[in-house]
C-alpha cells in the first residue's frame, strides 16, 4: 500500500510548496498595477538570483517590458515590490517626499558592519550622514588632495615599469591599484604598497564583499528574517578586520585627531563625543552611541564604497577611449593645454576645470551606472502622485538607472558613446531625474565628489603619458558580471597602454 502514498505525498508536498511559493502573485493584479508574470519562488528575479544574470540587467530588463508604464508591479522572490519608472514619480519619491523614503530597506542585523551608512536606516542613518557630509566637502577634499595626487605619482611610475614588459593590461584591476592605495590613504592614513604587492585581505573582501550573496534572495522572500536572527551579509573575518584597522589608526594617533583632515580624523572626533544626535523636523534626539563596531562599519563602507566604484567607472571610460579615438584625441588636447598652463603640475583647480573630460566621466557613467538599481523603502502607505495606485508601508520600491539612461525618450541612440550629450544645453533640457548614476536627492552618494576627483586624477595622469588603444583581446560585446552585486565588466577589460613618445606621428 505505502507504494501507492508516496506518489501521492510527493505531488501533495510539490503543490504545497507551489502554492506556498506563489501565494502573493496576485497582490499587483488585484491593485490593477500592470507587471510581468512572476516565476514560482524566484517571483521576476530568477535570472540573478540563478547568478545568470546581474541584478542591474534584470531591473533594467522589467524597466524596458513596460514602456507605458509609470510604476511596474514586480515581485522580489514572493514579496511585491514596486519599480518605478517615470521621472516625475521618481523626483516626488528621492526629493520631495524624501522624509517618506528615506530608508533602503536592506533589512539584516544592524550589528557590527550593519550599522554602516549605505545599509542603516531611520534616525540611526539621520545622525551619521550628519556627522560625515562635513568631510566631503570640497573644502575638505582640496586639503586631502596631496594625499591622492602622490599615490597618482606612484601609479604612473608603476605603469611605466609595467609597460616595458608588455603594453596589454586589464585595466580594471590596474585601476583598482591605485583606487584602493588612494581610499586607504585619504580614509586610513596608511600607506600601502598595492601596486607591487597583493593585499591578500583586501582581496579577500573585495570576494566576501562585491560578489552576490544569498543573505539577499532570502532578505527579499522574508523581509526582515536576517535582522530578526541576528544574522549579518558580512562575515566576521571582514568584520574583524575593520575593527582592527580602526584600532590600529586610533592607537598610532593616541586616540586624538590630528591635522591630516581625513576620515580617520572625522572618526575620532566623533568618539571623543561618545553618540552622534540627529534632527528629525525640528526635534533633536541622541541615537548612535559611537562604538567601535560603529566606526569600524564606516571605515567599511568608505573603503568598499570608495574604490570599487572608481575603479570600475575609470576602467570604462578607458575602454570607451580606445574605442573612440576621436574623442580621445581632444581629452588629450585638453590635459596637454591644462598642463602647460599650470606648468606640468596636475592641480586640483585645473582638474575642476576639465570640461571636455567632465562630460567624458559623465557619458561612461550613463552608460555604466554602477549602482543597480536604487532601492528605497515607504515608511507610510503613500498614493503615487499621477496614479490611481496606493503603496502600503514597508513596500520596496526600485529605480533602474540604466533602464533610463538607455531610453531613447531621454538620450536618443543610446548605444553610442557621445559626451556631448552633457553639453550644458542639452544636460539642462533634460529631466533632472534622468541621469541617476550617482542617486538623487539627500540620500545620495556621499562620496560623490571624492569619486569624481580620484577617478579624474588618474585618467589625466594617465593621458598625460599613455595613449589607450584597442588590443586583440579588446571586445566588442562587453559583458556585465552576473555574479557581482555592482556592474562590472565580466572578464575584465583589455586593452594597450602605449607610452606617448612611443607613438609614430
Ligand atoms: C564613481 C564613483 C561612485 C559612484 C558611481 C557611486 C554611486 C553611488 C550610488 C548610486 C549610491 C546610492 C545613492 C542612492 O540610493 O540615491 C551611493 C551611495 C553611497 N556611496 Fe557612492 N558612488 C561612488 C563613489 C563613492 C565613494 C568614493 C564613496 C566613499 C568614499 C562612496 C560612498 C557611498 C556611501 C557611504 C553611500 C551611502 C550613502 C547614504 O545612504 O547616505 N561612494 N553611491
Amino acid at each position: 500500500m505505502t507504494i501507492f502514498y508516496i506518489p501521492i505525498t510527493v505531488i501533495a508536498l510539490c503543490a504545497a510548496l507551489y502554492f506556498y511559493f506563489t501565494r502573493t502573485f496576485n497582490y499587483w493584479k488585484k491593485r490593477n498595477v500592470p507587471g510581468p508574470e512572476p516565476t514560482a519562488l524566484f517571483g521576476n528575479f530568477k535570472e540573478s538570483a540563478l547568478r545568470r544574470k546581474n541584478i542591474g540587467l534584470v531591473v533594467q530588463d522589467l524597466y524596458n517590458a513596460f514602456p507605458n508604464e509609470k510604476v511596474v508591479g514586480i515581485y522580489r522572490m514572493t514579496t511585491p515590490s514596486l519599480l518605478i519608472r517615470d521621472l516625475d514619480v521618481i523626483k516626488h519619491i528621492m526629493i520631495k517626499d524624501f522624509e517618506l523614503f528615506a530608508d533602503r530597506g536592506v533589512e539584516f542585523s544592524k550589528k557590527g558592519l550593519g550599522q554602516n551608512l549605505f545599509h542603516a536606516d531611520g534616525d540611526t542613518w539621520r545622525g551619521l550622514r550628519n556627522r560625515f557630509t562635513p568631510i566631503f566637502t570640497s573644502g575638505k577634499l582640496k586639503r586631502m588632495y596631496y594625499l591622492m595626487h602622490e599615490r597618482a605619482d606612484k601609479y604612473i611610475e608603476f605603469l611605466q615599469r609595467e609597460s616595458e614588459k608588455s603594453n596589454e593590461f586589464e585595466v580594471h584591476s590596474l585601476v583598482q591599484k591605485f583606487t584602493v592605495s588612494t581610499i586607504t590613504a585619504c580614509a586610513f592614513g596608511l600607506d600601502i604598497n598595492t601596486l607591487d604587492e597583493k593585499v591578500e585581505a583586501l582581496e579577500i573582501i573585495d570576494k566576501m564583499v562585491l560578489e552576490a550573496n544569498f543573505g539577499l534572495e532570502l532578505d527579499m522572500m522574508y523581509p526582515g528574517i536576517l535582522k530578526k536572527l541576528g544574522i549579518s551579509l558580512f562575515p566576521s573575518t571582514v568584520l574583524s578586520f575593520f575593527s582592527g584597522l580602526v584600532k590600529n589608526v586610533v592607537s598610532m594617533r593616541n586616540g586624538k585627531p590630528t591635522s591630516r583632515n581625513d576620515f580617520m580624523d572625522l572618526m575620532l572626533g566623533l568618539r571623543e563625543m561618545g553618540s552622534v544626535t540627529s534632527n528629525k523636523l525640528g526635534s533633536t534626539e541622541t541615537t548612535v552611541e559611537i562604538t567601535d563596531d560603529v566606526l569600524a562599519a564606516q571605515a567599511f563602507v568608505f573603503y568598499v564604497g570608495g574604490y570599487e566604484t572608481s575603479a570600475t567607472t575609470v576602467s570604462y571610460l578607458l575602454y570607451q577611449l580606445a574605442l573612440n579615438q576621436d574623442v580621445q584625441e581632444k581629452v588629450i588636447q585638453e590635459v596637454d593645454e591644462v598642463l602647460k598652463e599650470n606648468n606640468g603640475e596636475v592641480t586640483y583647480d585645473c582638474l575642476m576645470n576639465m570640461k571636455y573630460l567632465t562630460k567624458v566621466f559623465d557619458e561612461t557613467l550613463r552608460m555604466y551606472s554602477i549602482v543597480e538599481p536604487l532601492q528605497r523603502k515607504a515608511t507610510v502607505d503613500y498614493k503615487i502622485p499621477g496614479t490611481d495606485v496606493t503603496i502600503e508601508k514597508g513596500t520596496v520600491l526600485l529605480i533602474s538607472p540604466r533602464g533610463i539612461h538607455y531610453d531613447e525618450k531621454y538620450y536618443p541612440k543610446p548605444e553610442v558613446f557621445d559626451p556631448n550629450r552633457f553639453d550644458a544645453d542639452v544636460a539642462g533640457s533634460r529631466h533632472p531625474c534622468a541621469y541617476l548614476p550617482f542617486g538623487l536627492g539627500q540620500r545620495n552618494c556621499i562620496g560623490m565628489r571624492f569619486g569624481r576627483l580620484q577617478s579624474v586624477l588618474c585618467v589625466v595622469k594617465m593621458l598625460s603619458k599613455f595613449r589607450i588603444e584597442p588590443s586583440k583581446n579588446t571586445t566588442r560585446d562587453l559583458r556585465v558580471k552576473p555574479s557581482k552585486n555592482l556592474i562590472g565588466p565580466d572578464g575584465g577589460i583589455h586593452v594597450n597602454i602605449v607610452p606617448r613618445r612611443d607613438i609614430k606621428t
